[in-house]
């Protein structure tokens, strides 16, 4: 399902943190999201799954403004995997992946034996199937990261919003939970500071720097030098080479900062 930001504004007190967002996502891309620290990523994505409302414009899932919808059905269409997602304590991992099962059921409503598979695949797609009777909380970082993907995928969301997936993931699994995310067919939007994995991984890539959009597009086209160094403050090219593969190649230190 396509998605539309459409001249988003969130202002915190008087400050803005984002200043005229716009962005369209077309039905099962897969868009990196990124910029600087505090440049206003996180709070974008939050006004997508709704945990900020915007202070000017909307954000439309399909047809529908995220922000007129109930917060039951906007969670059936929406799923978030989040840095530190709270919860419950004592949960194995099989339960934490059918919480995804939430929104389309109610919270006191029997597992069904169709929740039970789309649980169990989400799981085996993840990789933690074999881990399904471990506590949650007795998983390493990178496990519990694979499980809130598998919670999100039990949840057959119309629209994926990742923050930072791949912090845990060792560089092997990062391509592939990625990799993962492209045979989905969902759409994606997925904050990502490696930016190496974003022009590998993506469709396309958005720069927001001082809570703006700055260069959106094809990763060649939105990732140029001009962007690395007045948004990122470094040296560094792009290059599709022989493989196919897209690099960024840095230079040998950081550009001094400016003011
Ligand atoms: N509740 C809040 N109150 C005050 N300022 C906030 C609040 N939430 C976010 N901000 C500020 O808004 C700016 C953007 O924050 P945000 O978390 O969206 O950035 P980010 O690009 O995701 O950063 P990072 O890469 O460091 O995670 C930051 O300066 C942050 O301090």
């Amino acid at each position: 399902m396509k998605l539309q930001v459409q001249r988003v504004c969130v202002s915190i007190g008087s400050t803005p943190i984002l200043r005229d967002v716009n962005l369209d996502i077309a039905s099962g891309e897969v868009v990196g999201l990124i910029g600087p620290n505090g440049s206003g990523k996180s709070t974008l994505l939050r006004t997508i799954y709704r945990s900020v409302r915007p202070t000017d414009g909307q954000v439309l899932l399909g047809d529908e403004d995220v922000w007129s919808l109930s917060a039951r059905a906007a969670a059936r269409r929406t799923a978030a995997v989040l840095q530190n997602s709270p919860t419950p304590p004592g949960l194995t991992v099989q339960e934490v992946a059918a919480l995804g099962r939430t929104p389309h059921k109610g919270v006191f409503a029997r597992e069904t034996a169709e929740d039970h598979d789309i649980v169990v695949d989400a799981l085996e797609r993840t990789g933690m199937l074999g881990h399904a009777d471990r506590i949650y909380g007795s998983l390493s970082g990178g496990e519990k990261q694979r499980v809130l993907l598998a919670r999100a995928l039990a949840q057959q969301p119309q629209l994926l919003v990742l923050d930072e997936p791949t912090n845990h993931l060792d560089i092997r699994a990062r391509f592939e939970l990625l990799e993962l995310v492209h045979t989905l067919g969902v759409t994606t939007l997925a904050v990502l500071h490696d930016l190496d994995l974003a022009v590998r991984s993506c469709d396309r890539l958005v720069v927001l720097d001082r809570g703006k959009v700055v260069a959106v597009g094809p990763v060649l086209d939105a990732l140029t030098p001009q962007v690395l160094s007045g948004v990122f403050g470094v040296t560094a090219e792009t290059e599709r080479h022989d493989d196919g593969v897209v690099r960024v190649t840095y230079g040998a230190r950081p550009l001094a900062r400016a003011g």
